[in-house]
């Protein structure tokens, strides 16, 4: 009896096997002359990019999450470029959809730590001989999203000096507003006394908080109602820097894990000079005002 059940049951899982089997019928097979999935993402390229230079099994892990982060990193630029476009020309609707989407995709960086944290000690030893003096701190793009946040920082070019795409991009982008300096000019154009200082002129030094900014945004937070958008604005950037805390709280604390307190590849002091980063603020009045409120 029992038997004759298992039968069935095996003769129903075959029909749906053969069901599974033409699930795919009418499928295009044939690309010789049209555009397939892997031509128009360029996979011939980004597959054939992951070169190991140790004998070391987890060296391929260390590339493509780093690989991974620079297509994160461009995406993230991509879109706070437009950013910075719609808020210019007081589009804000699209820029706050773009500012969520940056947010998320920090967000999914700073869970991508965890992968790399199965990584142990001894297992990087064997890599790290092997990545001389190349270091993270030498990412163009990841540079180039602290300027666009408003950390600049001019000394910082050197390592870009003999590169020049990179260092053209990098300094274009020193002496452009940061997308937090296009904020407080809409504060400033939506009728909010701003400093004039803070409004015109160099835009190469680090953001620094200003009292008329600061009694600005608390404007906007103390009537919500009345200058909403604002207060989105003001909200989606406060999300924004969070999931960026993060990431650099993720960076040191898994830095730590895997080497200590050695000196950086790169030059710097290593642990410690990452933890001098925790120190940022990218958006000092969103976040001094709080204590305000
Ligand atoms: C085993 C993993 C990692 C270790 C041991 C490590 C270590 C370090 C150290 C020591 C520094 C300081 C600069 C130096 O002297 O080299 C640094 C900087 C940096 N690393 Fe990593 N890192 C790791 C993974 C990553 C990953 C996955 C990323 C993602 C893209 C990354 C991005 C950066 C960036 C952007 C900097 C510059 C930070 C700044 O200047 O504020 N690192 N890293
Ligand atoms: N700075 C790291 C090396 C490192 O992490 C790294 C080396 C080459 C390419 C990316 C890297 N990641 C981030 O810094 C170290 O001191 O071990």
């Amino acid at each position: 009896m029992s038997s004759d059940t298992t039968k069935v049951d095996n003769k129903d899982s075959n029909k749906d096997d053969n069901k599974d089997d033409k699930a795919w019928h009418g499928a295009k097979m044939d690309f010789s002359d049209a555009m397939s999935y892997g031509d128009y993402l360029g996979l011939d390229r980004i597959l054939t990019a992951q070169h190991p230079r140790s004998p070391n099994h987890n060296e391929m892990l260390f590339i493509i999450q780093h690989q991974t982060s620079e297509l994160w990193l461009k995406l993230m630029l991509h879109e706070l470029q437009a950013v910075r476009v719609n808020m210019r020309a007081g589009e804000l609707p699209p820029a706050f959809k773009m500012l969520a989407r940056v947010a998320r995709i920090m967000d999914q960086l700073v869970h991508a730590w965890d992968v790399l944290a199965t990584m142990t000690p001894p297992e990087y030893t064997a890599i790290r001989p092997y990545l001389g003096a190349s270091s993270g701190f030498q990412s163009h793009q990841y540079r180039e999203l602290e300027f666009i946040l408003g950390n600049k920082n001019a000394k910082l070019l050197d390592v870009h000096k003999t590169a020049p795409p990179a260092f053209e991009i990098l300094d274009r982008e020193l002496r452009l507003p940061s997308v937090y300096d296009e904020a407080i000019m809409l504060l400033a154009r939506s009728g909010f006394a701003i400093a004039p200082e803070r409004l015109s002129g160099d835009w190469t030094a680090p953001t620094t908080s200003d009292e008329s900014v600061k009694a600005a945004w608390l404007g906007v937070y103390k009537d919500p109602s009345r200058h909403w958008a604002l207060y989105e604005l003001a909200e989606k950037l406060v999300d924004l820097e969070t999931a960026f805390r993060f990431w650099r709280f993720r960076h040191v604390t898994t830095v730590e894990r895997i080497i200590g307190f050695k000196t950086g590849t790169g030059g710097t002091a290593g642990v410690s000079y990452l933890r001098k980063m925790l120190d940022v603020v990218l958006f000092p009045e969103l976040f001094a005002l709080r204590t305000e409120l």
